[in-house]
């Protein structure tokens, strides 16, 4: 099944709970500098929360605790291929979204038969300090150029405002963090995320 274009990435299982009545339909869990238990307890309640909502969970870096908790779709960065059993990943069924930052990336990216691949930065991020400055939307439409089929996330400083002109230069989901979580009226926000990516579905 397709994926849905808006992709909205969240570090608690109690984002989730907030926002995915809303209608979010693809969502990812990315947690950061917690010990295993609470990473183990954050990713089952997101898989019992999606389930109940019927959204598609992706849950990043942490593939083994993904497997365990009967998850089914992970996002690996490059440094986490490095680690990671692609086979045992794959004899467990499930789907695989992977960051592309730079050419050797997504050589690398598409040697691993992802489901979709990510381009980011398109924009300036402050969630966190990157060694790529902004890619822009050119790239973006070589990137798809390249990959043909397979989906093509872009992420990096991504606003509703900046939506339009990431799916128009190539894009099928884009995928946001601040946009969001910062703003004054996340719920508000979602919506608006909602309305401008409706009809994006591929
Ligand atoms: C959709 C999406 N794209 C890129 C990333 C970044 O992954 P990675 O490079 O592994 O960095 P961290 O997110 O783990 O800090 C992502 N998570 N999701
Ligand atoms: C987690 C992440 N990965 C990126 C990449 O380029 O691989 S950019 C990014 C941060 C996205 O957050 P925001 O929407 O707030 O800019
Ligand atoms: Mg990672």
């Amino acid at each position: 099944m397709a994926l849905d274009p808006f992709y909205p990435i969240f570090d608690s299982a109690d984002w989730l709970e907030r926002l995915l009545p809303l209608g979010v339909k693809l969502v990812q869990l990315r947690i950061k500098n917690k010990d295993e238990e609470t990473l183990r307890m954050e990713i089952r309640r997101a898989r019992d929360l999606c389930a109940a909502h019927q959204c598609q969970l992706i849950v990043n870096d942490y593939w083994r605790l993904a497997i365990e908790e009967g998850c089914d779709f992970i996002h690996l960065g490059q440094e986490d291929l490095d680690e990671a059993d692609l086979t045992a990943i794959r004899k467990a069924g499930l789907k695989l979204g992977v960051s592309s930052h730079d050419g050797a990336e997504l050589d690398r990216a598409l040697a691993v038969r992802p489901d979709y691949i990510a381009l980011g930065p398109i924009y300036p991020t402050i969630l966190k300090k990157m060694k790529w400055s902004e890619q822009g939307l050119e790239r973006l439409t070589e990137w798809k150029a390249q990959i043909g089929d397979i989906p093509l996330v872009a992420i990096g400083g991504m606003t509703v405002e900046r939506a339009p002109g990431a799916f128009a230069a190539g894009a099928d989901i884009v995928s946001v963090v601040t946009d969001i979580t910062l703003n004054a009226d996340p719920e508000a926000r979602v919506k608006e995320w909602m309305a401008a990516t409706r009809g994006h579905l591929r």
